[in-house]
């Protein structure tokens, strides 16, 4: 397949109201070169229009948007136009002058090799996005990460490594062979770091996957691939949580154990490449751990969920999908949350809950009677009611057939209370009324200092139906059990991410920044104020970007 013609225009000062300045290009979308192998896919009619999206102020296509049936082609669903991208933004509104770092968020936003086109949103390759905020001014770049999945693909012109869903097909039957041997080494697993990426206490800035072999550090200011984090210790296995809790002084994360179901709770210091084992949970039901992508922590304890979808080793075999992936609904085997001791490894609370999904936890913290004593835990998460089905309308298919139908299988603020007094069960509830936020919830943040401890407010992306994807960005008050939504019809906004300003005292006294995909291909970065949660400023990107997934914060030294 051709690589597009490209504009020799490239590299080129065009001015601010033209919604970039000083744009630095290269290889350009889909159809396109990279390096030396070449990503050729079905021309798309608006790819002979991309000079004009790149060059020029907000462009609509209005008579192609009309004879393009619903949302297929929804950017935000649509692979990134071109590797990399830096520029500066035209910025609408005022841009705090406290707000002085870098924001980063990640997600699979490169979804097809050669002509192959992938089928679910988890599988796409690693975009990168930087804002970088300074002066009152907002510099933008994306890149892709240069995973060895991502680099194998740009040579080979095919999938090499078994992404969330998809799995390389096997040339023969000897390679097959070869095939099952390497997963069961870890080999043939990527390490398409596309899910979330933090900032160590050290400094280092690592983009993150469920696969360990996925941890890869990346410079935040050119957003080039510096390597592999290579954990030096012996600890093993081939998965982890996607979500560590990382603070200033520590990193700690969830290993599930397949073989003997069960979690390692694993701590890492700043500086170091080695996780120190804290202990041991073993499963109380099923024939596996349940999936963990996220996990709370109060000030003394780590929260072990055990959900009732749980890891297949079967399924994590197959070349086709299962409608669970590489997971299965075991609701007999019921559902668990553990409580451990930080400091000694103790588990001091075992109970049964309510059978539940989740994947994001949103916080937790310790409930102390009136002579201070720890009665209770509290986490707080984005919980499906116990449906397994938001999984399958992740599905690229799904997400780009939108034609005005509600399909998006509602969810809640689900509040687990965990006893502490020896009870053998917890509860989960709603912590509001569901209504508040559309009865969609999902991608959650909330103000970094009060994490494990007591809090007010979250953000988050709710629902304004119909839709078939979260849409709104949400602020949840848990304590007056209200939410405050903002919404842009046909938008796509990605998870919103709370930025506290230096000094302040009140926990919502900040900014709320996400990068929205527009229904006309178009998109920019959105600041909110963290408190009136009103529109503050917006910056136009030159051209809109696919959705991403989970970012976060590196203030300036
Ligand atoms: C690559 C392999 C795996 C990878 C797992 C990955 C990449 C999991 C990513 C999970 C994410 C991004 C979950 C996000 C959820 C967002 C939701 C529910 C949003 C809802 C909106 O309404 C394993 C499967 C671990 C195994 C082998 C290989
Ligand atoms: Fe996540």
């Amino acid at each position: 397949m051709a690589s597009l013609a490209f504009s020799a225009s490239i590299g080129r000062s065009i001015s601010p109201s033209n919604a970039m300045v000083s744009d630095k290009f290269e290889s350009r979308r889909e159809g396109f070169s990279l390096g030396k192998g070449t990503f050729a896919r079905k021309r798309d009619p608006r790819d002979s229009m991309v000079p004009k999206v790149a060059t020029q102020a907000p462009t609509v296509f209005p008579s192609l948007e009309k004879e393009l049936a619903g949302d297929r082609n929804h950017v935000a669903w649509t692979s990134v136009r071109q590797e990399r991208y830096e520029g500066e933004l035209a910025v609408q509104g005022e841009i705090p002058l406290w707000l002085s770092g870098t924001y980063l968020r990640n997600g699979p936003g490169m979804w097809h090799v050669g002509d192959y086109n992938f089928r679910h949103l988890f599988d796409g390759y690693a975009t990168l996005v930087r804002l970088h905020f300074e002066n009152g001014r907002l510099i933008a770049a994306h890149r892709q990460i240069e995973s060895e999945a991502y680099k194998a693909a740009k040579k080979n012109n095919k999938l090499c490594y078994r992404e969330f869903s998809e799995v390389p097909k096997p040339d023969n039957f000897l390679s097959y062979v070869g095939e099952l041997a390497n997963l069961f080494s870890g080999a043939s697993l990527t390490d398409n770091a596309n899910t979330g990426v933090v900032k160590l206490g050290d400094g280092r800035v690592v983009c993150l996957t469920e696969t360990q072999k996925g941890s890869i550090v990346v410079d935040p200011n050119t957003l080039d691939t510096l390597g592999k984090f290579e954990y030096s210790d012996s600890l093993g296995g081939l998965i982890h949580s996607a979500h560590p809790i990382v603070t200033d002084t520590e990193f700690l994360t969830l290993l599930p154990d397949l073989f003997r179901p069960g979690y390692l709770v694993v701590r890492m210091e700043p500086g170091s490449n080695e996780r120190k084992v804290i202990g041991r949970v073993d499963c109380r039901g099923g024939p596996a751990p349940g999936w963990v992508h996220s996990f709370p922590v109060t000030e003394h304890y780590v929260i072990v969920p055990e959900m009732p979808l749980r890891y297949c080793a079967q399924n994590l075999l197959r070349a086709e999908p299962t409608p669970l992936y590489k997971f299965e609904w075991h609701p007999e085997s019921k559902g668990f949350m553990h409580v451990m001791c930080k400091a000694s490894g103790k588990i001091v609370a075992s109970v049964e809950v309510p059978l539940f999904v989740t994947f994001h936890f949103i916080n937790a913290y310790e409930e102390k009677d009136e002579d201070g004593r720890v009665t209770a835990v509290i986490a707080d998460c984005c919980e499906h009611n116990a449906d397994t089905t938001i999984l399958e309308k992740l599905r690229l298919q799904n997400l780009r057939s939108f034609m005005g139908e509600d399909v998006l299988p509602d969810a809640r603020v689900g509040r687990f209370i965990i006893p502490l007094d020896g009870s053998r069960h917890g509860k989960l509830e709603a912590a509001l009324d569901p209504e508040e936020h559309g009865k969609g919830m999902d991608m959650c943040s909330i103000n970094p200092a009060y994490l494990g401890k007591k809090y007010r407010y979250a953000y988050a992306c709710g629902a304004q139906r119909p839709c078939n994807f979260p849409n709104t960005l949400t602020k949840i008050d848990l304590l007056e059990k209200k939410a405050k939504n903002w919404y842009e019809e046909g938008a796509v906004p990605s998870e919103p991410f709370f930025v506290a300003r230096p000094g302040a005292t009140e926990e919502d006294d900040g900014v709320v920044i996400s990068m929205i995909s527009e229904k006309n291909g178009d998109g920019y970065a959105l600041l909110l104020d963290g408190s009136t949660f009103e529109e503050i400023a917006r910056g136009k990107f030159p051209y809109g970007l696919p959705y991403g997934l989970h970012g976060c914060w590196v203030p300036k030294k």
